[in-house]
């Protein structure tokens, strides 16, 4: 028997062959064609493309949201395919975490609270430190502001954090520069560039906005369903 051990690598995220048709009968529109996407560990990934092409598809699928019809998807060594729908819930809240257009916040809680509410949701086995990774994304000094008292770059950057605090292995960011400004856009973006590099993440992020593209390890391209490497 040989000794050499096999080394594998796990991805943060691994796609393969991902088909999805929304609808049936005649009016079907297939949202994914064959698509596969590794992004490993500490790699930032963005998705271009036109409305309707399937970006929004895509971070559902990745984010076991929804089944594709065919074809596999691994958050980390997790096969979201035959994964029990109990530890598919639990996979969700505790290693992907997930960024919406305008934060997501809840209005009733404070910048630090948002951040505690992952942790009150269930057992996290390393969570971050919520005061600690406010400091990371420069909100120390709002941590007892509500949503309401913050400007949108600020309200970004807490969503961000509240997404990290569980140290998700797949992180899944959708259009975080829709409700910024330029400038604001581009420190939103720097933020989520050094916390994917820091921290291991594997990130996606979906975008419209051609001017931060630069923060991205590598650039994918979405059309009719299909995916193809853009810019590397
Ligand atoms: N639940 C659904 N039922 C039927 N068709 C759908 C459904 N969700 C999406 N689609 C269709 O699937 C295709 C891909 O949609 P998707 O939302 O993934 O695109 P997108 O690139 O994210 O678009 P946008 O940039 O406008 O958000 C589109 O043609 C859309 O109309």
């Amino acid at each position: 028997m040989s000794d050499t051990k096999t080394i594998t690598t796990v991805a943060g995220l691994q796609m393969s062959g991902v088909n999805l048709v929304h609808g049936d009968g005649e009016s079907t529109v297939v949202a994914l064609a064959d698509v596969s996407l590794t992004v490993e560990p500490g790699e930032f990934v963005a998705v271009v493309g036109p409305s309707g092409s399937g970006k929004s598809s895509l971070l559902a699928v990745a984010g076991g949201l929804t089944r594709p019809d065919t074809g596999r998807v691994w958050v980390g060594d997790t096969d979201l395919a035959v994964v029990p729908s109990r530890r598919l819930t639990e996979l969700r809240r505790t290693q992907i975490g997930f960024v919406f257009q305008s934060g997501n916040l809840l209005p009733a809680l404070s910048a630090v609270d948002q951040l505690r509410l992952p942790l009150a949701l269930g057992p996290v086995a390393e969570p971050r430190n919520p005061m600690k990774l406010l400091a990371d994304v420069g909100m120390t000094h709002r941590a007892h502001h509500r949503p309401n008292k913050l400007s949108g770059g600020e309200r970004q950057r807490i969503g961000i954090a509240r997404a990290l605090m569980t140290r998700p292995r797949l992180l899944l960011v959708d259009e975080p520069t829709a409700a910024l400004d330029r400038s604001r856009s581009q420190e939103v973006v720097a933020l989520l560039a050094q916390e994917t590099h820091e921290h291991g993440v594997a990130t996606v992020m979906v975008t419209h906005d051609h001017d931060v593209l630069h923060h991205c390890d590598k650039v994918y391209r979405m059309m009719d369903g299909r995916l193809d490497v853009a810019i590397d």
